[in-house]
C-alpha cells in the first residue's frame, strides 16, 4: 500500500469548466463523450446546443437546445466511461468489473498490475478503486493500445493514477522494479500461465491474482426452473412478483362413474429463485509463502 496523497482524490462533485470531459446523455440508449470548449457546438437530432451553456453548470445538469429538445450532462466516471469508450479490443463490462475488484480485494492505496491494457475498460474503475494514495501500472505490448489508453486517461483525469507500459508480458513478465509490491494482479491474456512465475514474484504476501479467460465466442446460458401447480390465484399468494404464467384450460379427468369429462382448471407457473450466467472463466488465486 502507498501513503495518502489527497490530492489525487477523485470527485465530480463540482461544476463544468472549459476543458472537462463530458459524457452527453441523449437517450438511454445513446450517449457520447465530448470535450467542453468555450466556442463548441453540438448538434443533434435534438438540436444545437452551444458549450458556452453548459460553463459553470453542475454535472448531471439537463440542457435544453434552441428548439427546446434536452440533453444531460454527465460527469465521466468509470461506469459510464465502460459503456462509451472506443473499442480497440474487447472489453470487461460492469458485472464482471465489479466482481473482479471486490475479489481482488482492491482498496485504496493498493498497488495493482494489470496485463493487457487493452481498450483501459478495466483499469478506469481499477485506478477509481486505488484512489487516491494507490497506483495501477497496467501494460500491453501493441504500442499503439498502450498509446492510445495513456491518452483516455488523460482524458477522464486518471492519469496520476495509472502508468501505462509497452511490454510484452507474457514473454519477460512484469518488471523487476514492482517484485514483492502487487497487492493484486490482474491478468487478460491469451496465454495466461506463461506469466504466473513472474506473477508469483510481483505479489506480495497475501496477494491475489485474477485471470480472465473469455472466449471468442461468449454465450449466456440461463437455466431458470418453475414451479407448476392447479388451482387459483387465491391459493398461491404471489409476493415478489414471481408469478410468471396463469393460463386456465380444460383438464380431462375419470369422474367416479369412470367416464370422461372436461373440467376448467387453472395452471399457475413461479419461477424458482434466481437465473444465473456469467460472460468469462474468472480465476483467482491467492500467494501464500509459507505453506
Ligand atoms: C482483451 S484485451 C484486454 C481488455 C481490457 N481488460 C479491457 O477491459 O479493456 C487483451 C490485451 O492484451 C494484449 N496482449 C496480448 N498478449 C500480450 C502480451 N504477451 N503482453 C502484453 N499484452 C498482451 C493485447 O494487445 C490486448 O490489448
Amino acid at each position: 500500500m502507498l501513503p495518502m496523497d489527497p490530492t489525487k482524490k477523485l470527485s465530480f462533485n463540482r461544476r463544468i469548466t472549459n476543458g472537462d470531459l463530458v459524457i452527453v446523455y441523449e437517450r438511454y440508449d445513446s450517449m457520447k463523450p465530448v470535450r467542453v470548449s468555450e466556442n463548441g457546438v453540438l448538434q443533434n437530432r435534438f438540436g444545437v446546443f452551444k458549450h458556452s451553456d453548459w460553463l459553470g453548470k453542475p454535472f448531471g445538469s439537463k440542457v435544453f437546445s434552441s428548439k427546446g429538445g434536452f440533453i444531460y450532462l454527465l460527469a465521466p466516471t468509470p461506469e459510464l466511461w465502460t459503456l462509451v469508450l472506443s473499442h480497440r479490443t474487447q472489453i470487461l463490462y460492469i458485472a464482471d468489473i465489479s466482481f473482479v475488484i471486490m475479489y481482488l480485494e482492491i482498496v485504496p492505496g493498493c498497488v495493482v498490475l494489470e496485463s493487457g491494457t487493452g481498450s483501459g475498460s478495466l483499469t478506469t474503475s481499477l485506478a477509481r478503486a486505488v484512489a487516491p494514495n494507490g497506483h495501477v501500472y497496467t501494460f500491453d505490448f501493441h504500442e499503439q493500445r498502450a498509446a492510445s489508453a495513456r491518452e483516455d486517461f488523460e482524458r477522464t483525469g486518471l492519469s496520476s493514477l495509472v502508468t501505462v507500459g509497452v511490454r510484452d508480458i507474457q514473454g519477460e513478465g512484469f518488471p523487476d522494479e514492482f517484485i514483492g509490491r502487487a497487492d493484486s494482479v490482474f491478468l487478460d491474456l491469451p496465454q495466461p500461465w506463461l506469466a504466473i512465475p513472474s506473477v508469483a514474484k510481483m505479489l506480495q504476501q497475501d496477494g491475489v491474482l485474477c485471470s480472465f479467460s473469455p472466449y471468442i465466442r461468449t454465450f449466456e446460458v440461463l437455466l431458470r426452473t418453475y414451479e407448476v401447480r392447479e388451482g387459483n390465484l387465491g391459493s398461491w399468494q404471489d409476493n415478489d412478483g414471481r408469478l410468471a404464467t396463469l393460463k386456465s384450460c380444460k383438464k380431462r379427468q375419470r369422474s367416479t362413474n369412470g367416464l370422461e369429462n372436461s373440467s376448467p382448471q387453472t395452471i399457475l407457473a413461479r419461477r424458482n429463485g434466481e437465473a444465473r450466467g456469467h460472460t468469462g472463466y474468472l480465476t483467482f488465486a491467492k500467494l501464500k509463502c509459507d505453506i
